[in-house]
């Protein structure tokens, strides 16, 4: 039997890092998206392995179950409707079992990946062998939630192999989960970015499952529908950073400096709480489009001054905003920050030629542009006969 899962990238519109330390954040999933295909071979095959194969980087991991379940059957399971953290202890096992895999230096990024992985699989499936296979649309560590669409997808594929779910695998095509498994795959997800975050807020995994766009604080999400066009521009500036030391490196300036940070904090909790009112209240005749997109600018742009007073800025973040406001375009960093991602408000009267040309000055500087599809479907699913 096979099982396909794909779960979508996001972009933060307001509050990431806060959105840690408790401030309210708005998201919304992006047409890019992370797939799993998982195979678990007929019982009468005699194979006994448990593989993962990240395509996209041409890498495999393989390791006979036998010494899976050696180094992890004291951590009991599989109990796939019992999410459940990964302890110090595990994680320990779990290394000693990356590290005799030999992943390159300049690919060690990834190991926190396939930690979550093994986790996710051997809590959710227990030892059974499997051949799982992952490829994805997303640049990596760059701001689009890359790590928790992977978990999303992996929790997604396992639920869908283990018995919990009720779900009929006759059923065609791409398939979502109901309410209570959704609630559960979200949590097993959870669990798989704390693995590569150390201290996520949620959000991502969040978005990632149920996509759309969602307004997001400490662990609650509202579902937010948009009134108005949204059309954001991604630059991709490709200076590498990693989230979890991000996170850690806003953590300690909060410890420095707790009241000021508490102050910035809640600035930022009203921002976002402010754009998720800017995007859902219909235009009227006396709240035209236009208006809304300048009060977003204007969101966006003190969003960006309060990540700057977090430490999360880079000079390149800095090089994007410059170049857009040369065309009078307001900019933000979306996800951890360190280089990553920059949204940049595209307004709905504004001229294809000047898109055109933002694009052009922001692809000299070495940066990748996308504009993305905005609040598009969560996670799904879907079984075939195996091949
Ligand atoms: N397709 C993938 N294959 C393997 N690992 C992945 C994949 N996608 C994400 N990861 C893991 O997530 C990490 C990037 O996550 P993070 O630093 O949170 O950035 P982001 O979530 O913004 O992409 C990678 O270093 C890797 O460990
Ligand atoms: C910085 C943060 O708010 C978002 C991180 O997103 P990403 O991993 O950079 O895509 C962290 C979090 O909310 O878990
Ligand atoms: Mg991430």
């Amino acid at each position: 039997m096979e099982v396909k899962a794909r779960a979508p990238g996001k972009i933060i519109l307001s509050g990431e890092h806060a959105v840690v330390h408790g401030s309210t954040a708005v998201a919304a999933s992006i047409g890019l998206c992370t797939y799993v295909s998982l195979q678990v071979p007929p019982s009468n095959e005699n194979d006994d392995r448990l593989t993962l194969q990240l395509k996209d980087m041409a890498l495999e991991f393989s390791w006979p179950i036998g010494r899976i379940k050696e180094a992890l059957s004291s951590l009991g399971g599989p109990f796939p409707s019992t999410p459940t953290s990964c302890s110090a202890e595990s994680f320990k096992l779990i290394l000693a079992l990356i590290e005799g895999q030999n992943i390159l230096e300049a690919k060690i990024s990834l190991a926190s990946g396939v930690s979550a992985f093994l986790w996710l699989y051997t809590s959710i499936l227990g030892f059974k062998p499997a051949t799982v296979v992952v490829t994805s649309d997303l640049p990596l560590g760059s701001g689009l939630g890359s790590s928790a669409a992977l978990c999303v997808a992996f929790s997604a594929a396992l639920l869908a192999c283990s018995d919990t779910v009720n779900i009929d695998m006759k059923q065609e095509g791409w398939l979502v989960f109901g309410e209570s498994e959704l609630e559960l795959l979200n949590k097993w997800a959870f669990e798989g970015e704390k693995i590569i975050h150390g201290k996520p807020s949620g959000i991502d995994n969040t978005v990632s499952t149920y996509g759309n766009m969602i307004k997001f604080r400490s662990g609650n999400l509202t579902r937010i529908k948009s009134s108005m066009p949204l059309k954001m521009l991604i630059t991709n500036t490709k200076v590498g950073r990693n989230t979890k030391a991000l996170v850690a490196g806003v953590s300690e300036r909060t410890l420095r400096n707790p009241d000021a940070m508490s102050s910035v904090f809640n600035a930022v909790d009203s921002i976002s709480k402010e754009l998720a009112n800017v995007i859902q209240t219909p235009a009227s005749d006396d709240l035209s489009i236009t208006a809304k997109e300048e009060k977003l600018e204007e969101l966006m742009e003190m969003n960006q001054g309060l990540l700057q007073c977090m430490g999360v800025s880079h000079v390149s973040i800095e090089t994007v905003l410059r170049t857009t406001l040369k065309y009078k375009l307001a900019s933000k960093l979306t996800g951890a920050g360190g280089g990553g991602c920059v949204l940049t408000l595209l307004p709905t009267l504004l001229s294809g030629t000047i898109v055109d040309k933002v694009i052009a000055e922001l692809e000299s500087c070495g940066f990748q542009c996308l504009i993305a599809e905005i609040g598009g479907k969560g996670a799904e699913i879907c079984f075939s006969a195996s091949s």
